[in-house]
């Protein structure tokens, strides 16, 4: 097997495949340029697979992966994994923090560690690229136009940098979501802890447009984990929803949740049901969730299939 995956060696994203994939030896960890390579790789078949940053607890989706994931051929993601992202400040053996002048890092990684910056270096010009680890990669060369880099330990060591200032981000909770997408294909099997990713495209600008959506989730007992708008692309005002749901597409309330968008919306892409990272959260139901059980659902079926059979009890 063959994995794909935003690098150069050394990012966050090489470590979240690592977690998902703890058996695969190194040969089969593929470093890719950007999100993009990684997903064309993966559509291409020239990887089993591949995994990329999808949002942060801080500064949100990676609007690289949304893009990808509502347009060009869809793929599926067939798992996730959360991991703590912590990022320490990295030079060139021999610098100290006063000789920084010039930071790379990658843009997430950067509105996660401006508060620092500001406190510490606030007189450095901070330049973005394409993940942290080509950053750290970039200010080992010898003549880089950087003075220092902010990335992973792991990557900061991997280029022979010497760290300057550990635990520079602003909130050590931080945390970012990373997927694992493959071709269409069987999906995995219902765990009793998963979620399911979709993109509803609306078929008419309407007021209450949006409620009807939700309400397919609400009424039927669905959490949902993540909402969010991103534009189609077909003008200003047209906007798609990218959703996140508790649960499996093989569980009733998802499935009959999922067939209602499909009724409303112009497009509804699916984009996988797969266990989900972290445990279940404890919930407390906005609306009255009686009925919305999955053994409520099937008596529901039985019953109406018994009806349609001329079984009227
Ligand atoms: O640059 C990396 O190391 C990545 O894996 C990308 C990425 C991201 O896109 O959010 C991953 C986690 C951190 O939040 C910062 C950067």
């Amino acid at each position: 097997m063959r994995y794909a995956y935003l690098g150069p060696e050394g990012t966050f994203t090489e470590a979240a495949l690592r977690a998902l994939k703890p058996d695969a030896p190194d040969s089969d960890r593929i470093p890719y340029p950007g999100v993009d390579s990684v997903f064309a790789a993966v559509r291409r078949g020239d990887v089993d697979g591949g995994t990329v940053p999808l949002e942060n607890s801080v500064e949100g989706s990676v609007t690289a992966t949304i893009a990808e994931l509502i347009n060009g051929d869809p793929l599926l993601i067939a798992a996730e994994v959360a991991l703590p992202v912590e990022f320490t400040l990295f030079a060139r053996a021999g610098s100290a923090i006063a000789d920084v002048k010039r930071v790379a890092t990658h843009p997430h990684a950067l509105a996660q560690c401006r508060g620092w910056l500001a406190r510490h270096l606030p007189d450095a010009e901070v330049f973005t690229v394409s993940s942290t680890a080509a950053a750290a990669q970039s200010a080992s060369e010898p003549g880089s136009p950087y003075d220092a880099a902010i990335c992973a330990r792991i990557a900061g060591e991997r280029y022979g940098l010497a760290p300057l200032a550990q635990g520079v981000g602003d909130r050590d909770d931080a945390a970012t979501r990373f997927v694992h997408l493959m071709r269409p294909q069987p999906l995995p099997a219902p765990t009793d802890a998963d979620r399911t990713s979709l993109v509803a495209f609306i078929s008419d600008d309407h007021p209450g447009a949006l409620v009807e959506l939700l309400n397919q989730f609400a009424m039927r007992g669905v959490n949902l984990t993540r909402l969010e708008s991103r534009p189609t692309g077909d003008g200003l005002g047209r906007y798609c929803f990218c959703l996140d749901a508790d649960g499996h597409i093989a569980d009733p309330a998802v499935g009959e949740a999922l067939m209602g968008l499909r009724r409303l919306c112009q497009d509804v892409r699916f984009l996988g049901s797969y266990p989900r990272a972290e445990a279940e959260t404890e919930l407390t139901p906005f609306m009255p969730t009686r009925g919305t059980t999955s053994a409520d659902f099937y008596e529901a079926q039985e019953w109406l299939a018994r009806i349609r059979a001329g079984r009227v009890a």
